[in-house]
């Protein structure tokens, strides 16, 4: 079966109740038919989270950029699974590389935090990717297959697969306008199916999305998303422009 066409708008610490307004009217003009063929999901900051998500068609989801793998407790400053399941959101950005680097996550934190969401009934955006010293030291397999195994040991049944969308974002397309070519996402998207195919099995590898992260815009999404191997995309920076953002929705698959 073909698998469904992801597309992701990563707010990061960016927008404010305008940006609320004007992105949720322009996503709620969007062709309903592509609404039902193509899972769109927005992460705004916590504090818009329901503003969003009461102002959006159901039929776009909203994702947290983050969660904690603990239910409760004294971690000032973090948002549990079950918060996030109580204010109608579905969906989480594990992993990213900015939490990575920024906040300090290691490999088991992101599968900590990936079991959780997955337990709690979350849909996990798991993030990996190399940086550029990585890649030019040539461990770009060696990173990613590494990021993938600590993911992997986190998604306990082929079912629960489901609910896992992968998305690749090399650190040095980040926020850089050096998107990766499309053979450049090409080769890893394949190598990380096959990697899945090894360690988990071929049935989940057929099925998982592997989505592109980095530098993606309106004009560079029309050619990724021939890759037959590239299932979507997580967008930072154009998904804060409307007009972008409904373009790399509505970009044509081959
Ligand atoms: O989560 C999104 C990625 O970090 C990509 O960000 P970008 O599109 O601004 O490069």
């Amino acid at each position: 079966m073909a698998r469904r066409f992801f597309v992701g708008g990563n707010w990061k610490m960016n927008g404010d109740q305008a940006l609320v307004e004007t992105l949720t009217t322009g996503l709620n003009s969007l062709d309903e038919g592509l609404l039902a063929s193509r899972d769109l999901v927005v992460a705004p900051p916590f504090p818009y989270l329901t503003a969003v998500r009461t102002a959006l068609n159901k039929h776009i989801g909203v994702a947290a950029q983050n969660l904690h793998a603990k239910a409760s407790g004294a971690f000032t400053g973090e948002v549990s699974v079950g918060m996030l399941k109580d204010l109608d959101i579905k969906w989480a950005v594990i992993g990213h590389s900015e939490r990575r680097s920024l906040f300090a996550e290691a490999d088991e934190t992101v599968a900590e935090k990936v079991g959780a969401a997955l337990a709690g009934g979350i849909e996990a955006i798991a993030c990996i990717g190399e940086t550029l010293a990585e890649r030019e030291a040539d461990k770009t397999f060696e990173v990613l297959f590494r990021q993938m195994k600590h993911i992997a040991q986190a998604v306990s049944s082929e079912a629960a697969w489901d609910h896992v969308v992968v998305a690749y974002e090399p650190v040095w397309a980040i926020g850089t306008g050096k998107v990766a070519t499309p053979e450049q996402a090409e080769e890893v998207h394949v190598a990380l199916r096959k990697w899945l195919s090894e360690h988990v099995s071929a049935a989940v590898a057929a099925k998982v999305r592997i989505i592109y992260g980095g530098s993606v815009n309106a004009k560079n999404c029309g050619d990724l998303a021939k890759i037959a191997d590239i299932d979507g995309f997580l967008v930072g920076g154009a998904s804060l422009k409307v007009d972008d953002f409904k373009t790399i929705c509505s970009a044509p698959r081959a």
